[in-house]
Parts: structure tokens; C-alpha cells; sequence
């Protein structure tokens, strides 16, 4: 039994003379649900075209499902579900027709199928409504119903909540979430909403350039990453001195005024707090943190340029 489902080894695009995606290095494993982050024209859409065939790599390899093999990998991606921009909805249609039309062509004979694609995305009360007539956010949950309609083992989507609103945001949310967790599908999402992305993923790729520049899991982005120590205290400089001094560790400046930020590490807030003190300084405020993804993805692209 497979446990990879997508792998990708120095994978590289270039469009021209222009490098798309560098070297990229990449695992996603079964019930995973992986945050793709990058900025515009980071190369994620690039990179789930390569997942689905739409695109060839310029070097590299990709292997889905444990196979690297062209025409097996094409016998494998039967068993993805692509959501990749914007979804060809029919808008004379209704929803249950649109899923008629991609059953066929997709040669899926079982109606059932369709029936359960639609409660999963809750469009059954309104499966007889054109398309046309349709809201964003129904367009959407469409647009997963036809991604999941092969039943399949990974979906791939590229940005699936982009537009929606907060309640529209929250049913994919918990769609995803449930088909990990009880049905061990793997999903591979891009968003540029990344308080969303924090929510559902269990792994993040970071992306900058065309370049890997971090694969970390949730955990240990919480764990080991994701907590800082924030002090606010009486002599910006001199604490941040004295720090440098005692510690040899990286303080970076808080967005509060005089805010020092020291990462989570070796070094508890009770031994920094009694260095500063024995140094004579003042500490006005001092808290434990969590940084946001977006902080944290942030300061990686800052690092990277
Ligand atoms: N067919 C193409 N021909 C030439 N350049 C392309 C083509 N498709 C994409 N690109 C370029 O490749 C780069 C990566 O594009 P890609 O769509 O993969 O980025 P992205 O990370 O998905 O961005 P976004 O978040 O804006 O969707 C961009 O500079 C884009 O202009």
C-alpha cells in the first residue's frame, strides 16, 4: 500500500526562457492536507497543472500514487479530483446536470455517485436550479462536487475559496477536513487566504519564486517555529544587547513600540526575563505568542530575498 501520494524530485518548468518552478522538492502523503503558499506567480497553479497533465515538467520527476512511470501515473490520475481555476459550469444547466455532463465524459456510470457529491456539498435542495442563477459560493461547492465526483483518493485544488464568504469558506472547510480525517483523502490547497489555510492544513509547502524554500507540518510549525516571546522592555537597544550578549540569539523588533521578539527555543521566558532584570532593565509587558502563518511565511520570503 502506497503511502505517497504525490511526490516531487528537482522538479522544474520553464515557460521560455523564464524558470517557472526550480528545483522543487516535495512530499504529500495520504490524509495529509497540504497548504501550497506562495505569492502571485509563485508557481502553484504551474505546479497542480504538472499533477494533472495539463503541463510537462522541463526536468525533474513527479510520482503519483508511488508510480513514476508516464502511463501508469495516467492510469493513477483516475483517481484525482482537480479543481484548477475557474470550473467549466454549463448555465442553462442545473447543478445535476452539470454532474450528468462530467459523469459522462468522465465515463462514470454509478448514479449514485451524484446523489452523494451533492449532499456532501449540500447542493441537493437546489440541484435542479440552473447554473446560471447560481452564487459564487454555490459555484464553488459545484465546482468541488465535480472534483470529487470520481471519488477520488487526492484532490487538488487551487484556490477553492477564493471569493467566498465566511459561511461559504467554512462548508469547504469542513468538507475537506472530513474527507481526511474519515475517508484518508490527501488535498493539496492554495489559497491566499492563509488564517483559512491555518485552520484546515496539516502540512504547508512554502513557495517563493519557483522555489521550495519550506516543507514543515503544522505541528512543528506550532512546536518548534510557530511561539515567540514578545517584551516590551524600558531600553529597546540595551535589552536587545544584553540578549545578543547572554543568548547568541536572533531578537527581531515587534510591531508594538520598543517590542522585542524573541523566536520560542532553547531559552525559557523565566531565563530571559532574570537576565534582563540582572542587567537592571525594566520589562514593561511581556507575552508568549503564536505567529500567524502569514507572519511566519513572511519573514521566510524576507529571509529568501
Ligand atoms: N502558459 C504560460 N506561458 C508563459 N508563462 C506562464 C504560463 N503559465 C504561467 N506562466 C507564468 O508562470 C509564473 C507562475 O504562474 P502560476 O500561475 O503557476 O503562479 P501562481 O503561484 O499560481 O500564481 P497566482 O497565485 O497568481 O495564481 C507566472 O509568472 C506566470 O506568468
Amino acid at each position: 500500500m502506497y503511502n505517497d501520494i504525490f511526490q516531487a524530485i528537482n522538479l522544474s518548468k520553464n515557460y521560455g526562457n523564464i524558470s517557472v518552478l526550480k528545483e522543487v522538492n516535495m512530499t504529500i502523503h495520504q490524509g495529509e492536507i497540504y497548504g501550497l503558499i506562495g505569492e502571485n506567480g509563485a508557481g502553484k497553479t504551474t505546479l497542480m497543472k504538472i499533477i494533472g497533465n495539463l503541463v510537462r515538467p522541463t526536468r525533474g520527476s513527479i510520482s503519483l500514487f508511488g508510480q513514476t512511470d508516464i502511463d501508469l501515473m495516467n492510469q493513477e490520475r483516475k483517481k484525482i479530483g482537480y479543481l484548477i481555476e475557474i470550473p467549466a459550469l454549463y448555465s442553462e444547466l442545473s447543478a445535476r446536470d452539470n454532474l450528468e455532463f462530467y459523469c459522462r465524459i468522465m465515463n462514470i456510470t454509478d448514479k449514485k455517485t451524484i446523489n452523494e457529491v451533492l449532499h456532501i456539498v449540500s447542493l441537493e435542495d437546489i440541484e435542479n436550479k440552473k447554473v446560471g442563477e447560481f452564487s459564487l459560493g454555490m459555484r464553488q461547492r459545484l465546482g468541488l462536487a465535480i472534483a470529487l465526483i470520481n471519488n477520488p483518493e487526492f484532490l487538488v485544488l487551487d484556490e477553492p475559496i477564493n471569493g467566498l464568504d465566511a459561511v461559504g469558506i467554512s462548508q469547504i472547510r469542513e468538507i475537506l477536513i472530513k474527507l481526511a480525517k474519515e475517508n484518508d483523502v490527501a488535498v493539496l490547497i492554495s489559497s491566499h487566504i492563509l488564517s483559512e489555510l491555518q485552520l484546515l492544513a496539516t502540512k504547508y509547502g512554502f513557495i517563493h519564486k519557483g522555489r521550495m524554500l519550506q516543507e514543515i507540518s503544522a505541528e512543528d510549525l506550532i512546536e518548534t517555529e510557530g511561539k515567540y516571546i514578545s517584551i516590551v522592555p524600558s531600553n529597546h537597544l540595551l535589552a536587545k544587547q544584553i540578549l545578543k550578549d547572554n543568548f547568541n540569539i536572533k531578537v527581531i523588533d515587534g510591531d508594538k513600540n520598543g517590542e522585542i521578539r524573541i523566536p520560542n527555543g532553547a531559552f525559557t521566558l523565566e531565563e530571559i526575563i532574570s537576565v534582563l532584570i540582572r542587567s537592571k532593565v525594566e520589562i514593561l509587558s511581556v507575552s508568549t505568542h503564536y505567529t500567524t502563518l502569514e507572519d511566519y511565511f513572511l519573514n521566510l520570503i524576507e529571509g529568501d530575498n
